[in-house]
């Protein structure tokens, strides 16, 4: 008997219905009870990973709402992650940023990590940023350097189809803002892998994740990228080395170049146009 073939989906906003726990229900998100300053309408959604939420701070005219007053939102539990949803603006562009998400292994259900991007699609934002501290696997890597998400790898699977999930344009536009700050020397572009974590990779974790070609590693990310991209967002993602995984003795190094990443995201906000608006990149 021949072998089924699988079926590559290029149109997210046609795709049939995924599995369950893609479909979360969000009948459970209470509009009544929780009210966005009408005044900023964001169309872009930023994820701030572990120790990144500084981004939030940078954000003019903003409005902060603690995730334990939203109904129904889970709480931020790792350090680093604020638990903030800040609505304001960047380079004078409406945004709402999560400063802190949500990990597989605090205890959430894919669901409940993803939930937060399905929030922000009903608040109509357009385009997805996912940033993420990770573990450096490629060689060429050092601490500090900031890398474009150009694919992921992600075992388990979900539906649906991810062959295009990363926005080329949104990759160039990040590519010309780096160059312009003077950053293209520790600008990297690699494929990041999500493991479940907590623990960090053994020496041998790291040498199969290496021959399997990913770049950095992390806890994070994808789930929320699957999400936005069966919601039809675009999708952007920068990862900040802050280890590399290539000797038995963890370096680790938290502030890397905070400074530089937060500088690349408002460069590039400050690009970015509402779709609405005829004006993408
Ligand atoms: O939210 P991200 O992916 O940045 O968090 C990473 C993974 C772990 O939670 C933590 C490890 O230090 O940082
Ligand atoms: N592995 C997994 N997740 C991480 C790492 C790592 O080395 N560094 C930061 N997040």
């Amino acid at each position: 008997m021949e072998a089924s073939q699988p079926v590559i989906h290029h149109h997210p906003s046609k795709l049939p219905c995924p599995g369950p726990e893609l479909n979360a229900p969000l009948q459970e998100w209470d509009k009544t009870a929780f009210s966005p300053p009408p005044q900023i309408l964001p169309f872009v959604a930023i994820i701030c990973g572990s120790g990144l939420g500084g981004l939030a701070d940078l954000l003019e005219n903003s409005v902060a709402f603690p995730y334990k007053d939203i109904p129904r939102f889970p709480q931020s539990t790792v350090p680093g992650h604020a638990g903030n949803l800040v609505f304001g603006e960047l380079q004078g562009k409406a945004c709402v940023c999560m400063q802190g998400r949500f990990h597989y292994y605090e205890g959430y259900s894919i669901a409940m990590v993803t939930y937060p991007v399905r929030v922000s699609t009903l608040l109509g934002v357009e385009t997805l940023i996912v940033t993420n501290a990770a573990g450096g696997l490629n060689p060429k890597f050092n601490v500090g350097d900031i890398m474009l998400i150009r694919d992921h790898i992600n075992m388990p699977g979900l539906f649906p189809c991810m062959s295009d999930a990363y926005d080329a344009d949104l990759g160039r536009l990040a590519r010309e803002v780096a160059e312009e700050q003077g950053c293209s020397s520790f600008l990297q572009q690699g494929v990041y892998c999500n493991v479940g974590g907590p623990a960090f990779e053994t020496v041998a974790e790291s040498k199969i994740l290496l021959s399997l070609l990913a770049d950095a590693v992390g806890m994070s990310t994808v789930p929320e990228v699957i999400v936005a991209r069966h919601h039809g967002l675009r999708v952007f993602g920068l990862s900040l080395i802050t280890n590399l995984l290539d000797s038995e003795e963890l370096e680790r190094n938290d502030e890397g170049r905070k400074g530089e990443y937060c500088s690349c995201v408002e460069g590039m906000m400050g690009r970015i146009h509402c779709k609405q608006n005829d004006l993408l990149v």
